[in-house]
């Protein structure tokens, strides 16, 4: 006999199954009933293969199952007999038909009593709960950070910036914010989610240049459990599944390498993305705003960025100003700055009015960050309530001295080195005090940068 004819596999594995299993036959005797079962009534299986199931258990089922020939899944059974009398438990009852007669019904019982359904239904109504409640949280954090309020300034530049941002946030398409470093790029990119009809979802930011090479596909597209070493079990959900329904904000889009650009650009055109090792494609519904630093335009010319993908990503465009562009909201960016600091450290400091008259002048190539910066390192340093002009730093309160156009009685020589310096310090600046980055930008030798930085003071730098 093969295998498969082999029935007493089939008995033997039934008698091992970890849950309760019952066999009536056509004449409603019992056939089988395996050693769960047995243990659970409190009777030795053997001891009532023959008998007729009433003997067994008085208000079994299976008889009118037999007649009727309709399989009763996870159906109330409360014994009324025996050691399990009154107790109350989940059963399925599923006719064996062959040419139109029953041979057997099979009972099988899912929970064996209905205290343990229960407490495994509250554990899962919890548990949904908690997913709930986290969810919520969760979208409420990534949604709702900043706000248009956010955006201080009640000047004309930045009143104007608010009202585009109006404009762009009532549309899909996607939008390019471009603008120098510290402007607030990353704040326009969160107004124009909360001002549009997408606030109530996912607002999810990813910094291409923080994202190792190899690593972009997954953080992008994600990927199926196992799908390469180091992989997770279950699999993982990339930013575009997460971002599913709101918006997806990738900032310093021009760090993007170039194969991951060919691969976004596809996205953007199909709207669906596959995840690694996986061969299902999910729709996604996902709105796009880009940010860059760098003049994306000139990358194109470079080849440094594929044409095609810049047109998709620039359908809309918001340029961020520099601060230089609206000094006039320095006041009101300060308070806002010294009201933080406050509120942090318990003192409250005032800046006096020479100090904005100071400010107000110097160029900030670091715009709002670089004021920021400058402000708590003003309250910080200084000992009074009051910060007066002697504690801001030289570079800024003699910015206007430095000034590339200002001519001073000390000659050309001196006059071009204080520009040389001035230029340096600006450029430092712009590239977070990076040597490489600032020789590279003003087309020196790193040893030339040096010897440049030696001729300028350590607090202007
Ligand atoms: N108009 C503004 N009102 C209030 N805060 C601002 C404004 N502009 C910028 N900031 C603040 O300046 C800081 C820098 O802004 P953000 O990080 O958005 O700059 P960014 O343009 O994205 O810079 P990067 O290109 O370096 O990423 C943040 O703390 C931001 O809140």
């Amino acid at each position: 006999m093969n295998k498969e004819n082999d029935l007493s596999i089939y008995k033997k594995a039934l008698e091992v199954f970890p849950m309760p299993v019952l066999l009536v036959g056509a004449d409603e005797h019992i056939l089988f009933m395996n050693k769960s079962y047995g243990e659970f009534l409190g009777i030795e299986p053997s001891s009532v293969i023959g008998k007729h199931v009433y003997e067994v258990i008085e208000n079994s089922r299976t008889p009118l199952v037999l007649k009727t020939q309709k399989a009763e899944y996870a159906d109330r059974h409360k014994y009324t007999q025996g050691k399990v009398k009154d107790r109350e438990i989940i059963v399925h009852r599923i006719p064996i038909v062959e040419n139109g007669k029953s041979l057997a019904v099979f009972g099988l019982l899912m929970f064996t009593s209905i205290e343990d359904l229960m407490a495994l239904a509250e554990k899962n109504q919890k548990i949904n709960d908690e997913l709930a409640y986290y969810k919520t949280k969760f979208i409420e954090l990534q949604s709702s950070k900043y706000s248009l309020d956010s955006i201080l300034g009640h000047g004309v530049v930045i009143q104007t910036l608010k009202e585009e941002i109006v404009k762009v946030a009532s549309v899909r398409s996607t939008v390019l914010i471009t603008g120098e470093s510290g402007v607030g790029k990353e704040l326009i990119a969160h107004s124009i989610h909360h001002c549009s009809e997408r606030h109530e979802r996912m607002f999810v930011r990813v910094n291409c240049a923080a994202i190792p090479e190899n690593l972009f596909e997954s953080e992008f597209f994600g990927y199926v459990g196992g799908s390469f070493s180091g992989a997770s079990k279950s699999g993982k959900m990339g930013k575009f599944e997460l971002a599913n329904g709101g918006t997806l904000f990738l900032d310093e889009i021009g760090e993007l390498p170039v194969f991951m650009q060919s691969k976004l650009l596809r996205v953007l055109q199909e709207r669906e993305i596959t995840r690694i090792g996986g061969n299902q494609t999910i729709p996604v519904d996902v709105r796009i705003i880009a940010a860059t630093n760098r003049n994306l335009g000139k990358m194109v010319q470079d080849g440094d960025f594929r044409e095609d993908l810049y047109y998709r990503l620039n359908i809309l465009n918001i340029k961020a100003p520099s601060l230089r562009e609206h000094l006039e909201d320095i006041p009101e960016l300060v308070e806002d700055i010294l009201e933080g600091l406050k509120n942090e450290n318990g003192t409250k400091k005032v800046l006096s009015k020479e100090v904005y008259t100071i400010l107000q002048k110097y160029s900030w190539p670091g715009n709002v960050r670089e004021l920021n910066n400058v402000i708590s390192k003003l309250y910080y340093m200084s000992d009074g309530d009051e910060i007066t002009a002697v504690h801001v730093p030289r570079h800024i309160r003699y910015a206007e001295r430095v000034s590339p156009i200002e001519t001073t009685e000390e000659g050309l020589d001196a006059m071009v080195e204080e520009l040389e310096k001035h230029l340096v310090i600006e450029t430092l600046r712009k590239n977070d005090n990076n040597i490489t980055k600032t020789a590279n930008f003003l087309k020196i030798s790193r040893p030339r940068l040096y010897r440049i930085m030696e001729k300028i003071s350590s607090e202007e730098l």
